[in-house]
């Protein structure tokens, strides 16, 4: 494991769970509930991620369901900004823009509010991981689409064994990716 330099977050290292064998054999999953459950690294997260959403110029944090949820909401209290769900196809009640996108195996839909968004708005996307980058790089149209634009992406872990980031990096069209801890 390494970490960036810019956050040398040992504490959330050491309160991330490896599942190997979990959802199928072959993948290690990264658990952060055993984060979530310990008060002192969840809150020194979602300080370190609300300075990361105003230092790069955020109007609004977007979480993408589920885990991304419960990392993005208290983030958006922390820095006084209004939280987005992105939600998977078929949740939410009002108005939706949809963006389908690629998963290991078939396809998946999220959609979000687009009356929430407005043109001044610059968007923080937050999520737990960024794996191959699908679910990242989806928001990120939909966001465009609602006519914002983006601030950034920010993760707690990047798996750096995958191409995410190869993949966001020609659609952040000079946003940062920040994730916290590459594993
Ligand atoms: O970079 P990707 O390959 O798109 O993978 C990363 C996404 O996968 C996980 O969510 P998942 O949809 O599995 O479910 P959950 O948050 O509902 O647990 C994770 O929380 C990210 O959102
Ligand atoms: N290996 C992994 N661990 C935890 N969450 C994930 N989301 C996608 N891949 C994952």
């Amino acid at each position: 494991m390494t970490e960036d330099p810019r956050h040398p977050h040992g504490l959330l290292l050491s309160r991330i769970r490896d599942v190997p064998d979990y959802p199928k054999p072959g993948v290690l999953f990264k658990d952060i509930t055993p984060l979530l459950a310990d008060p002192v690294a969840f809150s020194a997260l979602t300080d370190t991620l609300a300075e990361l959403c105003l230092s790069n110029g955020a109007t609004k944090i977007a979480g993408l369901e589920a885990r991304g949820f419960i990392l993005a909401a208290p983030v958006a209290v922390r820095a006084g900004l209004g939280f987005i769900p992105v939600r998977k196809a078929g949740k939410l009640p009002g108005a939706t823009l949809k963006q389908a996108y690629e998963l290991e195996y078939g396809t998946a839909e999220i959609e979000v509010h687009a009356e929430d968004l407005t043109a001044d708005d610059r968007v923080m996307v937050i999520d737990d991981v960024l794996a191959t980058g699908g679910t990242a790089e989806a928001s990120l149209e939909l966001i465009r689409r609602a006519g914002a634009s983006v601030a950034g992406v920010a993760v707690l872990m990047e798996l750096g064994f995958l191409p995410g980031r190869a993949r966001l990096e020609p659609v952040l069209d000079g946003a940062p990716l920040e994730a916290l801890i590459t594993v």
